[in-house]
């Protein structure tokens, strides 16, 4: 495994780029620690793919480096990077038996019958496929490829990294819980570090230690499924990651205090934003029904089984809050206020540390 370092990274698909817009990859310095697993997550066209290309050597950068520990493989070919890929759709060969499919990459690398054995074997109970490992692979489902597909991926534990591009898109919804659940063992086991691209934040926040959140070629935030929660350092964060995602007000801070459609609203420690527009953020587990705050209307209520998601109209901000299943909703007319510990203030979309320095994290949920 190899701590991978990305040096002044950037791309841009044209010649000759002249503005920040021409590069599908803004300028990057980030170190992939030895070991972890990672997630790529961010909507359609962020750079999810060009950055992972990058690394995997499908595409060679227009500016920056790419180290594996250390050592400049910027220019070396996907081969040389001794990485394992698994790709959206199914890669597999059809006139082979899976056996034979899962046996390659280690039969490539002349280890012993037995041990290829032994490996195909746990790979093969891995993805659940033991029974049918001397099937050939012609004819099968797309779902019983890509899972050999991911097999062979895993096979070999002698890899610099694995890269993971949309790899289940193909799976059924309960098999692609599964082979979560498999991966991340897997991952625990032999500590490869992994890079997992999706758009699926379910999948990035149960399959990786760190997700690196990308909007508009940019990597806004790499932080662990908690910090991601409760402190997006972008609204773009806040508002991808969430069902629903962050609510956003428009405010006028001054320490404390928030001015919010006329209503004053304590935050709990002091804030000092720059001069760009101020918003707050809270997430609708944050929000709070009462008889003071800023008014608000509710305008539908929805039932999802353990809890109910109110929305409201408030002056015009459209609001989601998360309340109790048992819990009254009141008919029409109400007020809104935020739970200790559950606010962020952004300056110009960017995250504004409080005053104080930052409270330990989880403590707004303890408060909530
Ligand atoms: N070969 C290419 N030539 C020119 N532009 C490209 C090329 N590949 C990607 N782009 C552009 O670069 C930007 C980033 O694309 P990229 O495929 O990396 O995003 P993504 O996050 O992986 O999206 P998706 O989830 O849809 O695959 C997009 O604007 C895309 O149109």
């Amino acid at each position: 495994m190899a701590k991978i370092t990305l040096q002044g990274l950037a791309h841009s698909y044209l010649e000759t780029p002249t503005s920040p817009e021409d590069f599908a990859l803004q300028e990057l310095n980030h170190d992939w620690t030895d070991g972890e697993a990672y997630a790529l997550l961010g909507p359609s066209g962020c750079g999810k793919s060009t950055l992972l290309n990058i690394i995997s050597g499908l595409l060679i950068p227009s500016h920056g480096r790419v180290l594996f520990d250390g050592k400049d493989v910027t220019h070396l070919s996907t081969a040389d990077r001794n990485i394992a890929q698994v790709f959206q759709f199914p890669v597999v060969y059809d006139t082979m038996t899976m056996r034979e499919n899962l046996a390659f990459p280690l039969k490539n690398r002349g280890l012993a019958a037995s041990e290829i054995n032994a490996r195909v074997e746990r790979i093969g109970r891995m993805i659940d496929m033991t029974d049918v490992l001397d099937r050939r692979a012609a004819g099968l489902t797309a779902d019983a490829k890509q899972k050999i597909s991911l097999g062979r991926g895993m096979v070999r534990d002698d890899v610099n990294a694995l890269l993971f591009d949309e790899p289940l898109t193909v799976i059924d919804p309960h098999m692609k819980w599964e082979l979560r659940t498999q991966l991340k063992k897997l991952h625990h086991e032999f500590g490869h570090t992994m890079i997992y691209v999706t758009h699926d934040q379910t999948e990035a926040l149960t399959f990786a230690d760190k997700v690196v959140v990308m909007y508009d070629g940019r990597v806004v935030q790499i932080g662990t499924p908690d910090e991601l929660f409760e402190r997006p350092a972008h609204t773009f964060v806040g508002y991808f990651i969430g069902s629903p995602g962050m609510n956003l007000f428009d405010a006028e801070v001054q320490g404390r205090t928030a001015g919010i459609g006329g209503a004053e609203i304590d935050l709990g420690e002091g804030y000092r934003p720059g001069p760009g527009a101020t918003k707050i953020g809270v997430r609708p587990e944050y929000i709070r029904l009462g008889q003071t705050g800023i008014p608000a209307r509710v305008t539908r209520v929805e039932d999802v089984g353990r809890h109910k998601i109110v929305r409201l109209d408030a002056g015009g901000t459209q609001v989601a809050a998360i309340v109790g299943e048992g819990a009254p909703v009141p008919d029409g007319g109400t007020h809104i206020v935020f739970a200790p510990g559950g606010v962020n203030v952004y300056e110009n979309e960017w995250r504004v540390v409080p005053e104080g320095g930052e409270a330990p994290l989880g403590a707004g949920r303890e408060a909530a």
